[in-house]
């Protein structure tokens, strides 16, 4: 039976009880597979320079890796890969030896992961408070620090999602919460359910906005679970690569930074994480309580990478050539930005010249959403998706954090956040990300 806390409008989560099923099913793929790529967080961001970055406008140099950290946080990758004509029993596991020490634990909402956590069940132990850090700050080391980059490899055919698949492909999950994804009929995901985010497609259905999210088709049960039952946007796409930009200025509700003010819970989990990044970010004193209010570990997050100076990050990417990672954590410079969409394209101007064409559309469509003027819209991503047929569209996901504004206000959504404004900087972040794109193209 699985155990799921659903989320009321009274009830902004720690969506902590919500991730990280038991893990330790899943195995990462074979490290002989991974490989060196160019695109990496702690490139020397002097490396890219010319006239797309001068028109796109300069940012202050970011200091280089950590000393004691050069390669930055590492997760293991793997996803469920569907056979056309296996049937639901035809299954089977593979997996490389040496992936299976260690890595129970190891994935954490940053960690790119497939569907495939869904395929076992959640256990008591997922629900937690926040204080507790069992199942989610169990981080192991991760033998491949030096690989950013890795291939997805790990083929599990234990799943439901093999019957639902009319084709051979990946389903992948770039960022996000653990075990939050399975499949559904064909064509569709199931993402567990929130009343929060139900009610947002509910919404977006009749809502301009509508032709720019995964199309929503209601709820269902599951293995006495809950479910919103969304289009796959990857269903239409020729071996898709794909990218996830959180957008924002913030990536917290106000109402969260109201908790945590008012009654702080430390997280472990959240230290834990902190620290496989950079060790000496915690303080003296969150050293010796080896926690981090979320609040703080969010804003740290915020200020490692773009989303404080550009209203947007990027969370994740898988290219063409199967390889994926999710080190974006230091990516904050808007020629690192840049840097990454060209290898991300594969400095195909024609890709990137659709993502231009949809993104405008999008800022178009935003402003003159009714939804989107009414909603404070945290930690909602933008999903890229293309393929080698130059085809190329963004859509808008995740609204697990998107909340209504009180009756009467309205946000505009690129004034400066104050605490109370509730402004959240999404429209300034695409007009930046716009400009990147924008950029590169001009210089070409
Ligand atoms: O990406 P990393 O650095 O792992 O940090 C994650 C993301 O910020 C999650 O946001 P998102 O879901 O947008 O990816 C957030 O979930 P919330 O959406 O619940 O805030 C997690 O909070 P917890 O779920 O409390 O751990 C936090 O630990
Ligand atoms: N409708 C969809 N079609 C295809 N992939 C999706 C879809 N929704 C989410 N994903 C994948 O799942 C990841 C996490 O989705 P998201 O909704 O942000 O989850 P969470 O609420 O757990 O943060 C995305 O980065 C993307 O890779």
């Amino acid at each position: 039976m699985l155990h799921r806390k659903s989320y009321s409008l009274n009830d902004l989560p720690s969506r902590a009880t919500r991730r990280r099923s038991p893990q330790v099913q899943l195995l990462a793929s074979a490290p002989s597979a991974a490989h060196h790529h160019p695109i990496q967080e702690e490139r020397d961001p002097g490396r890219v320079v010319g006239t797309a970055l001068e028109r796109a406008g300069r940012e202050p140099r970011v200091p280089g890796p950590h000393p004691d950290h050069p390669t930055g946080h590492l997760v293991p990758r793997l996803t469920i890969t569907s056979e056309e004509g296996k049937t639901e029993n035809g299954l089977e596991l593979e997996v490389d030896p040496s992936d299976l020490i260690g890595l129970s634990r190891k994935l954490s909402s940053s960690s790119l992961s497939s569907t495939g956590s869904s395929l076992f069940e959640e256990s008591e132990d997922d629900l937690l408070s926040d204080t507790d850090d069992h199942g989610k700050g169990q981080y192991q080391e991760d033998t491949n620090l030096n690989k950013p980059w890795r291939k997805v490899k790990t083929i599990v055919h234990c799943s439901p999602f093999v019957v639902s698949f009319k084709k051979r492909y990946s389903w992948i999950q770039l960022a996000g919460h653990q075990g939050g994804f399975k499949a559904g009929d064909s064509g569709r995901i199931l993402k567990k359910y929130s009343e929060i985010e139900r009610l947002c497609f509910e919404q977006l259905v009749t809502d301009s906005l509508g032709a720019f999210v995964p199309r929503y088709h209601g709820m269902i049960e599951r293995d006495e679970e809950r479910y919103i039952q969304l289009d796959d946007l990857l269903a239409e796409f020729d071996e898709p690569c794909v990218m996830d930009c959180k957008m924002g200025r913030r990536t917290y509700l106000e109402e969260e930074l109201m908790k945590a003010h008012e009654k702080p819970r430390l997280r472990t989990d959240m230290y834990q994480k902190m620290v496989e990044v950079d060790p000496l970010a915690p303080t003296p004193q969150e050293h010796t309580q080896q926690a981090v209010v979320k609040a703080r570990y969010m804003q740290w997050r915020e200020t490692l990478s773009s989303t404080v100076t550009l209203g947007f990050r990027i969370e994740g990417i898988k290219r063409s050539d199967g390889n994926c990672s999710t080190n974006f954590k230091r990516t904050k410079t808007k020629e690192q930005i840049l840097q990454v969409f060209q290898d991300f394209v594969e400095n195909n101007k024609n890709i990137l010249k659709n993502y231009l064409v949809r993104l405008q559309k999008i800022r178009q469509v935003l402003e003159s959403s009714e939804f989107f003027r009414r909603h404070e819209v945290i930690g909602s991503s933008l999903l890229f998706i293309h393929d080698k047929n130059e085809k190329a569209k963004v859509w808008l996901i995740d609204f697990g954090k998107t909340t209504k504004v009180p009756s009467g206000q309205t946000l505009n959504h690129r004034t400066p956040w104050q605490e109370g404004n509730r402004e959240d900087g999404y429209l300034w972040g695409l007009d930046n990300l716009i400009d990147i794109i924008a950029a590169i193209l001009t210089d070409s």
